[in-house]
C-alpha cells in the first residue's frame, strides 16, 4: 500500500507536541540483552535513538547483555546461575562480565549509533567513578553483585552537553576498587533518578508485564506502584521481570515521571512510545 504525501505529513506533524514536550529533557533507555536479537534490529533501535537525539531529546542509553555474558561463560566452561533474576557472580565471572558488557556489547552499540550517523560515547560505571557499590547482602550470597551506593552523573552530563549519546555498561567499583556486576535495570533506574530524567524506558523481549508470562493476551497496560507488592506475592512477577519492576517502582518513587516496559523486538517501538499517544507497553505511575 502506497502512503500519500498528506498522510506522511500528518504522521510527522502528530509528533510535534511530543517533540516539544521532551525537547531538552533527559530520557533514559535501558536496552536489554534479550531484545538485542539480531544486528538489523539493533541497528533499527540505534537509528531511533539517533532520531530522538537529533530532535533535541537528551537520550541516555543503559544496556544489558545477559545472554552475551552467559554465552561467554559457557565458552570457558562456566554455568550461569540466576537467583531472583540476578546472576551469581564469582571473581572470574565478574571479570567476564566486565569484558563482555564494557567491551563487546558497549562498543558494538556505539558502533551501531555511529553507523546511523549519530554521535555516541561508551562509558561504564567505573569511568569517572560513576557507579559506586557495596556488596549486595541478602538471604543468598550472590558474590560480586553490587548494590549501588552512589551515582556520579558528571561524565553522563558532560557527554550530553557535548552532543553525544552516552552508552553505559553497568559494572561498578566498591571502596577498594573491586569490580562488581550490577543488574542493568537497577542501574538504569538509579541513573535516571540521579539525572532527574523525564522517563525511563526498559526495552525487553516481551510485550510488558503479563498476568501469565506465557500468554500475551494477559498483558497489563498500567500498574500502580502500590500494587506491586501484591503482584509479587501472587507470583505474577518472576525471573528477569523482578529487577525490572523494582526498577520502575524505584524510578517513580525517586521522581522520574514515567517508567515503562516495552517490547524491544517490535521495530520502532521506542519512537511510538515517545512520539505518539499510543502507549505500547506497561506503564508504571
Ligand atoms: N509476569 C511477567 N510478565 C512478563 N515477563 C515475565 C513475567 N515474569 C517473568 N517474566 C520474564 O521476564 C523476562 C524479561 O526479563 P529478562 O530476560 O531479564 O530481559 P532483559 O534481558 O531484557 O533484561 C521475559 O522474557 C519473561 O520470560
Ligand atoms: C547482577 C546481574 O544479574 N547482572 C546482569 C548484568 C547484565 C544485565 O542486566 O543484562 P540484561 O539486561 O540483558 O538482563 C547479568 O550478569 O546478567
Amino acid at each position: 500500500m502506497k502512503i500519500s504525501n498528506t498522510d506522511k505529513a500528518q504522521v510527522l506533524i502528530q509528533a510535534l507536541p511530543y517533540i516539544q514536550k521532551y525537547y531538552d529533557k533527559i530520557v533514559v533507555i535501558k536496552y536489554g540483552g534479550n531484545a538485542m536479537v539480531d544486528e538489523d534490529l539493533k541497528q533499527a533501535v540505534m537509528s531511533d535513538l539517533v532520531l530522538l537525539s537529533l530532535v533535541g531529546i537528551k537520550v541516555v542509553l543503559v544496556h544489558g547483555g545477559g545472554p552475551d555474558i552467559s554465552e561467554m561463560l559457557a565458552r570457558v566452561g562456566k554455568e550461569s546461575r540466576f537467583i531472583g533474576g540476578l546472576r551469581y557472580t564469582d571473581k572470574e565471572t565478574a571479570e567476564i562480565v566486565q569484558m563482555v558488557l564494557a567491551g563487546k556489547v558497549n562498543k558494538n552499540l556505539v558502533a551501531h549509533i555511529e553507523q546511523s550517523k549519530g554521535r555516541a560515547v561508551g562509558l561504564c560505571g567505573i569511568d569517572g567513578g560513576m557507579i559506586k557499590v557495596k556488596k549486595l547482602e541478602g538471604e543468598v550470597d550472590l558474590g560480586y553483585v553490587g548494590e549501588i551506593t552512589s551515582v556520579d552523573a558528571t561524565a553522563i552530563r558532560d557527554a550530553l552537553a557535548d552532543g553525544y549519546i552516552p552508552v553505559i555498561a553497568t559494572v561498578g567499583t566498591d571502596e577498594n576498587g573491586e569490580v562488581y556486576n550490577i543488574n542493568a535495570d537497577t542501574a538504569a533506574s538509579r541513573i535516571a533518578s540521579e539525572l532527574g530524567a523525564e522517563n525511563v524506558i526498559l526495552m525487553t523481549d516481551i510485550r510488558g508485564l503479563l498476568k501469565d508470562k506465557d500468554d500475551e493476551s494477559t498483558f497489563i497496560p498500567h500498574v500502580n506502584v502500590s500494587d506491586v507488592p501484591y503482584l509479587k506475592r501472587q507470583g505474577i512477577i518472576s525471573g528477569g521481570m523482578i529487577p525490572k519492576i523494582d526498577c520502575c517502582v524505584e524510578a517513580v518513587r525517586r521522581g522520574v515521571k514515567k517508567a515503562v516496559i516495552i517490547d524491544g523486538r517490535i521495530p520502532h517501538s521506542i519512537l511510538i512510545e515517545i512520539l505518539s499517544d499510543e502507549g505500547v507497553g506497561t506503564m508504571f505511575a
